[in-house]
């Protein structure tokens, strides 16, 4: 069995060539990032659909587990290298792919983006992970994830305000998006969708989600956009 499979395509719907494979859902938030720095960096990539509602990423005959054996999205293949985890994707793009930079060389600003990266991948995100939800509704009650999922949410905001507060510009640190912003955009985007937090508390967050949206290389990779979206 093969996942579906769309046209190498760039951020502004032409084709072309390229040995970027990617592994994505379109509601994934993760998957979105890398969407994003890929057309950030103007890299095209053949979209390979994971289906994770019908939960392909589990189907044995799909075989999934040889990209990640841990059976998430995003994967990227990029000739012989098979890399997965938005973050190490991220990292390894940079250095792959050194066109607009994703990182800053000032080593201050650079550990910012990094912190920034890290909240929203290892302490936001798998806290709200459907999976996760989904257990804690089974085991403490339906009502129970929401607000689980909207305090995490808000914890996390909060420290990134306090953060960002002082550095941001246009976008969260400064006037050039980076690696911080493809990490807060979809997260946001999915904080305000999904779980219907009042931006209006994270004044710095709602700001620059403003500047995001009207990026083409955000709106391309936003999930609506993607081919195995429903409509
Ligand atoms: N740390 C990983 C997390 C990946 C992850 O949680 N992926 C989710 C979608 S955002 C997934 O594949 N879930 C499928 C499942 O739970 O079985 C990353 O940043 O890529």
């Amino acid at each position: 069995m093969d996942f579906q499979s769309h046209a190498l395509k760039c951020s502004d719907g032409s084709s072309t060539s390229s040995n970027l494979v990617l592994y994505s859902f379109w509601r994934s938030s993760c998957s979105w990032r890398v969407r994003f720095a890929l057309n950030l960096k103007g890299l095209s990539y053949e979209y390979r659909a994971v289906d994770l509602g019908r939960r392909e990423q589990l189907n044995p005959d799909a075989d999934f587990e040889r990209l990640n054996p841990l059976k998430y999205v995003p994967v990227l293949v990029d000739g012989p290298v098979v890399v997965s985890d938005s973050y190490a994707i991220l990292l390894y793009l940079e250095e792959k792919y050194p066109q607009k930079a994703l990182l800053p060389t000032d080593l201050r600003l650079k550990s910012l983006h990094l912190q920034v990266a890290s909240i929203v991948s290892s302490s936001i995100q798998p806290l709200i992970m459907l999976e996760l939800l989904k257990t804690i509704g089974e085991k403490f009650g339906p009502e129970e994830p929401l607000p689980w999922a909207q305090s995490t949410l808000e914890k996390g905001f909060n420290a990134l305000e306090k953060l960002l507060k002082d550095f941001s510009g246009q976008y969260a640190l400064g006037d050039e998006v980076h690696m911080a912003d493809v990490f807060l955009a979809p997260q946001i985007s999915s904080a305000i969708e999904n779980f219907g937090i009042d931006m209006s508390k994270f004044p710095t967050l709602a700001r620059i989600y403003k500047s995001y949206k009207t990026l083409p290389e955000f709106q391309a990779s936003s999930p609506e956009r993607q081919l195995d979206a429903l409509h």
